[in-house]
């Protein structure tokens, strides 16, 4: 880009990188971390789980499809993963400010700007993914004209900043399902919604217990899921019941945790859309989109649970599930907007659970 400003991208072990600014002219802090998606920029960056987080992508030409305008369906985003830009930062080797795609309504960088978040380019993104690899992921910034201090967001309390503060109700289907909103991405509503579901959406402290509903679903959402103190209480009181439960990602993390299990950090997380993952009992394995820092230990797991899925690239818990009552998660995301698909019949899977828990009532 012609007369972009420098801007530099600091690290907490000291690593300074001088680049090009684009997207906001302004300084930013957070946790560095990288993903090595190839495409599917629009979604991540709207994905509520990356608040607080600086985000490298390792594919080397990045904008040349633009952002697609907005959408609405059933009054959320037909596109996006949420109603704005929630990482940080971004951080990318080659940054293209021409772009070309059908459905392309502005630049990258035009897009960052409205939302005032920075983004650095030349960089090399793949050597500074190395460096996160053999680290573990850092404390970092983006430094424009102000310094800013050096900030960990996973000291915060993220998911009561972008979980909603009302309920709202969606769809008419016969499924009655209360989604636990820790920062959902709206694919998991679009999910539901081509299915029988009527859906509730209650914010992160809800206490949903008292609702009547058939199934209960636990959405994705940032930061460390210990902070998630009133939801995780709310759901021991639903692992007494038998209403089928479901939690993706972060709500499988609340699951564990419900259960009386214990997470952990990963040295640095699973981002990707190619993640390999095997279902537990069987030698069939399937290929998923992730997001994610910490992890179900599942060494810790009472005895009445099982590992559902295991991540195929380092044996971590990737989904846990109940030995007798119909309560499971994955740490992935089956419904992937970016893709890839493969598991979006875990939705079909759960709503027949909730069929058969209606049937028996
Ligand atoms: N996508 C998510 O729900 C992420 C969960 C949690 N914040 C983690 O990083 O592990």
């Amino acid at each position: 880009m012609e007369n972009a400003k420098s801007v530099k991208l600091v690290l907490e072990d000291g690593t300074e990188i001088e680049g090009q600014s684009f997207g906001a002219f302004t300084s930013a802090a957070g946790e560095v971390v990288f993903s090595t998606a190839m495409t599917g920029y629009p979604e991540n960056l709207t994905d509520p789980s990356f608040a607080g987080q600086i985000l490298v992508l390792t594919y080397p030409i990045v904008g040349n499809y633009g952002v697609p305008g907005e959408e609405l369906y059933e009054s959320i985003s037909k596109i996006f993963e949420s109603d704005k830009i929630h990482v940080a930062g971004l951080v990318v080797n080659y940054y293209s400010e021409e772009h070309s795609h059908w459905h392309a309504a502005k630049s990258l960088g035009e897009w960052l700007a409205e939302y005032n978040i920075p983004g650095i380019y030349g960089v090399d993104t793949r050597m500074l993914t190395k460096k996160l690899r053999e680290k573990g992921a850092m404390l970092g910034k983006i430094v424009a004209e102000q310094d800013v201090p050096l900030h960990d967001p996973n000291q915060d309390n993220l998911v009561a900043q972008v979980s909603p503060d009302g309920v709202q109700h969606y769809g008419t289907g016969q499924h009655k399902i209360v989604l636990v909103d820790c920062g959902t991405k709206t694919n998991i509503i679009r999910c539901f919604l081509e299915r029988d579901v009527e859906l509730i959406r209650v914010p992160w402290d809800y206490d949903f217990t008292q609702l009547d509903y058939d199934g209960l679903f636990l959405s994705n959402g940032p930061g460390d899921p210990k902070m998630c103190v009133p939801t995780i209480e709310h759901l021991q009181k639903a692992l007494q019941q038998d209403k089928p439960i479901f939690g993706i990602c972060l709500g499988s993390q609340l699951m564990g945790l419900a259960a009386g299990g214990d997470t952990f950090k990963l040295k640095y997380g699973h981002r990707s859309h190619n993640q390999p993952v095997k279902l537990t009992g069987t030698q069939r394995s399937y290929i998923t989109s992730q997001n994610h820092g910490f992890a179900v230990d599942t060494k810790t797991l009472p005895a009445e649970w099982d590992m559902l899925f295991e991540n195929l690239n380092d044996g971590t818990c990737e989904g846990i599930k109940h030995k007798t009552k119909p309560f499971f998660s994955t740490q992935f995301h089956p419904e992937a907007a970016g893709g890839p698909q493969d598991t979006e019949f875990l939705f079909d899977q759960f709503l027949d659970e909730v069929e058969k828990y209606k049937a028996g009532k």
